[in-house]
């Protein structure tokens, strides 16, 4: 890819140029919508309910074939989705879940040095069932990584889970990506889960970007620290949820 001085080096993860998406004459849910992502990024997507996340991200994973040839969608070949709930097969144990359909060499082999990873070792022979939901998405990480992905998108993945685990959870994906480092976009509602992961959190509106923000806080990040709290309140000033950033802080 050709590049012009002062921009990124870096090939980029993820382009997406003038994707559009609708479902209805009404109106459409993407709009043009133009990103990048690159290489090793974190993104944290954020957005009003409705606002169109979740179709991006399955516009992403290939799961949405409508949005063909309404704009560019590059993706890396290897591209791993984890959701909200694990999607595990019930009648599958935790091991055979994990490598179902991976190819390369000693697929069981890397399957149990995946679940060793997330913290499920010894877990590889249960079945989905007698695993906490915590631990069921653990063991849907597992299997996104042992498939080495360029890009992992994640929809809310933590969403359905208690605010203790969910810190718990967000340990986990920071040590897996600072051991792997894939692309992440990482979908969410929670604003602080954004600033305490990412990289840059884009704000969805109208179906465009409507902001693109850096979050420039280190490894150690401390919703404590007024830097996060004002990340925070424009946040929230974005998503209309405060009046304005003043609003917030006060
Ligand atoms: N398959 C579909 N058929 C019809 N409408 C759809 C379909 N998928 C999404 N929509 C509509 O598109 C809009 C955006 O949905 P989407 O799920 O992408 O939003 P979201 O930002 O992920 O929302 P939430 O935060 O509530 O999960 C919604 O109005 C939704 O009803």
């Amino acid at each position: 890819m050709a590049t012009h001085a002062g921009e990124s080096l870096k090939e980029p993860a993820v382009r997406v140029e003038g994707l559009h998406r609708s479902f209805s004459e009404a109106g459409g849910v993407l709009n043009g919508l133009d990103l990048t992502i690159d290489s090793g990024e974190f993104v944290a997507l954020i957005g009003r309910s409705g606002s169109g996340k979740s179709t991006l991200l399955r516009a992403l994973a290939g799961l949405d074939r409508s949005v063909a040839g309404s704009g560019v969608v590059d993706v890396p070949e290897r591209v791993s989705v984890v959701f909200q709930d694990s999607r595990l097969l019930p009648w599958r144990r935790v091991l055979d879940n994990v490598v179902l359909g991976l190819s390369g060499p000693d697929p069981r082999a890397r399957g149990l040095e995946a679940l060793s990873e997330v913290g499920l070792e010894g877990r590889d022979k249960a079945w989905p069932h007698e695993l906490s939901g915590g631990e069921q998405q653990r063991a849907a990480l597992a299997r996104s990584l042992v498939r080495d992905p360029q890009l992992l998108l994640a929809d809310e993945p933590f969403g359905a889970l208690d605010a203790l685990t969910r810190i718990k959870m967000h340990k986990l994906l920071k040590k897996l990506y600072a051991a792997h480092n894939p692309a992440i976009l990482l979908v969410t509602h929670d604003v602080d889960e954004a600033i305490a992961l990412a990289d840059r959190v884009i704000v969805l509106v109208d179906g465009v970007v409507g902001s693109d923000i850096r979050i420039d806080l280190g490894a150690k990040r401390s919703p404590g620290d007024p830097r996060f709290a004002s990340l925070r309140a424009q946040l929230l000033a974005e998503l209309g949820v405060v009046e304005s950033v003043e609003e917030e802080v006060a």
